[in-house]
Order: C-alpha cells, then structure tokens, then sequence
C-alpha cells in the first residue's frame, strides 16, 4: 500500500508484518520498530497530537496495552489527562466493563467510573483498527459515564476487516490505512 507523504511511507516501513501471530490466518503488524527509532516514535506522536488537537478534548482514552503507548504520549503533549481502558481485573477503584471480540479472541474491557466526567470531550487514540470490537467497547463505556466521543485516531486500520463500521458517525483518523 502507498502512503501519502515521506514521512507515512517511513513509518509504513518500519512496520513488521509477521504471518500466523498470535494464531494461524492473523497477518501481525508489529509497531515496536517505530518505538524502537527515536525520530520515527516522535514523528508518530507528533502526527497523532495534531489529529488530536483538532477536536479539543479535555480527556485522552488509552486502550491497554499498545493504545498506553501512543494515548500517554499525546495526552502529555495537550496537556489533557489521560484514561487507561484495561483489560478485566487490573483497575483497583470501583469500575465500569464491556466485554467485546477482537481479530483474535475475545476479552473484557473497563475504565474507573470516575475516570471521565459527564460531558468531557474524549478522544480515544489505539494504535490499531481491526475488526473494530475494541474501539467499539471503548466508545460503549465512554457513553456509559455520559462523556462525549469527539473522535478515533489510529495510527493503522486494517480496512479489509471494515472495523469503521462498527464505531458510528464519530470522526474516525488512521494514519496508515492497508
Ligand atoms: O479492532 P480489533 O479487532 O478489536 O483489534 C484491535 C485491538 O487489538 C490490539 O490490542 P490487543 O487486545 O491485542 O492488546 P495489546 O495492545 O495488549 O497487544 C490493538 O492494540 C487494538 O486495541
Ligand atoms: N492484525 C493485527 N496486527 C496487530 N494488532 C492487531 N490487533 C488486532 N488485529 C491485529
């Protein structure tokens, strides 16, 4: 797949296709290459941050474990809090949950209930869109607490798998689409 820019098209590079991970038929996109090179990472983050900014919002959801990554990062460039979304059993305060499937399994997702305010703007930011069960949850609690969507950001989506189908009329931004 093409990428729009030079600097897409260096991102696209680094990212690591790894057949049968974690099970036989899963195409892996592994992203800790870009972790692993300085200017790529903050080229990435630099990138999401913009996507952020352009919807203002007050609070950033992080799904665990690669969403902590690239969520943290951006939140701590708005200067806005930061919401980790976890996997069942690893929150301690009093919680929220949805369970949901993903490309490879299924699992329970949960947020502190005090984690995000009645009416706050959230943008929820994960490294990938698959089938769209886990942005799908995340938005489902989200919508629990009363907060509003303002938009997805990804750094890839996997559009054969039409996970945006899934995730409504909310602004959705990927930056490597295959
Ligand atoms: O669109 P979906 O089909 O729901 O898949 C996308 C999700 O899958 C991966 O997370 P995973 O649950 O594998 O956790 P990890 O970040 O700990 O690897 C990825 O980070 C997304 O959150
Ligand atoms: N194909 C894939 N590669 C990496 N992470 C994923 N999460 C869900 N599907 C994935």
């Amino acid at each position: 797949m093409t990428h729009s820019t030079p600097e897409l098209a260096a991102l696209s590079a680094a990212i690591r296709d790894v057949p049968d991970f974690p099970k036989p038929g899963i195409l892996f996109k592994d992203i800790t290459p870009i972790l692993n090179d300085g200017a790529l990472f903050q080229q990435t983050i630099d990138t999401l941050t913009a996507a952020a900014a352009n919807h203002m919002p007050n609070k950033i959801v992080g799904i665990d474990a690669r969403g902590f990554i690239f969520g943290a990062a951006v939140a701590d460039r708005l200067g806005v809090g930061f919401v980790p979304m976890r996997k069942k059993g690893k929150l301690p305060w009093q919680t929220l949950s949805q369970s949901y499937a993903l490309e490879y399994g299924e699992a329970i997702l949960e947020v502190h209930e005090d984690a995000i305010l009645p009416g706050e703007r959230v943008v929820i930011v994960d490294d990938l869109l698959a089938t769209g069960g886990t942005a799908a949850a995340a938005a489902q609690l989200i919508s629990q607490l009363n907060a509003d969507l303002a938009s997805f950001i990804f750094l890839i989506e996997l559009e054969a798998l039409q996970g945006r189908d899934l995730l409504g009329e909310t602004t959705i931004t990927s930056l490597l689409r295959y």
